[in-house]
């Protein structure tokens, strides 16, 4: 694997605050709403188990657990489902909890997928909005951090199986190990 080092871009405050933020948001859209999160495994479980314990509107929560980009910094575009959703959606609000919305794939394809279980309302809720990499255009209805590009580790955000338990936010800054080889 090609070296790299890991760069802070946002500290464990600042993303303290972004979800505190976003649970205030959360909190004033679905105060008496019948409200199911569904978290995407495994980026999601950090931002999720933070995010609840912010909130004050009660909510059930769920996982599916959908995998793309395996061990590389880009997306295969090739989604596999391996966990589903058990919780009953029909005619309830469901808010999808997300890591890192970056091509859009995935998403898109949570999008389509949940809808076939007749849910009230669809949203979607992500820590990280990496707003200029879209192959697909997706709504994103609450984001904590938004930022332009750049691969990123850190709370639940991983590269290959790795750095999902840094408290902040680090870009992975391939480096130049003389082999030629380009950087994602
Ligand atoms: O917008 P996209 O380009 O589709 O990327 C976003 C998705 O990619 C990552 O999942 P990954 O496939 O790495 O699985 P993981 O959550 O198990 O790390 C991330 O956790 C999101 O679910
Ligand atoms: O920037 C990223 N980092 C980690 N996982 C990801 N999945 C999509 N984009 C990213
Ligand atoms: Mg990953």
């Amino acid at each position: 694997m090609q070296a790299y080092r890991l760069v802070e871009r946002v500290s464990e405050a600042e993303v303290a605050a972004r979800v505190r933020d976003l649970a205030e948001e959360i909190d004033r859209d679905y105060e008496g709403k019948d409200v199911v999160l569904i978290g995407v495994l495994k980026g999601a479980f950090v931002f999720l188990a933070d995010l609840i314990r912010n909130l004050r509107v009660p909510v059930e929560v769920d996982f599916v657990r959908l995998a793309s980009y395996g061990a590389a910094a880009e997306s295969s575009g090739c989604i596999r489902l391996t966990k589903d959703v058990e919780a009953r959606l029909e005619g309830r609000d469901v808010l999808i909890v997300e890591d890192i919305v970056d091509t859009g794939v995935t998403v898109d394809w949570m999008l389509k997928h949940l809808k076939q279980h007749g849910p009230r309302s669809i949203k979607v809720c992500t820590l990280i909005d990496k707003f200029e990499c879209r192959r697909c255009a997706v709504p994103v209805d609450y984001a904590g951090i938004r930022i332009s590009g750049g691969f990123v580790v850190g709370y639940g955000l991983d590269f290959a199986e790795k750095h999902r338990g840094l408290k902040g936010i680090y870009e992975v800054e391939f480096l130049n190990d003389g082999s030629g080889g380009a950087a994602p």
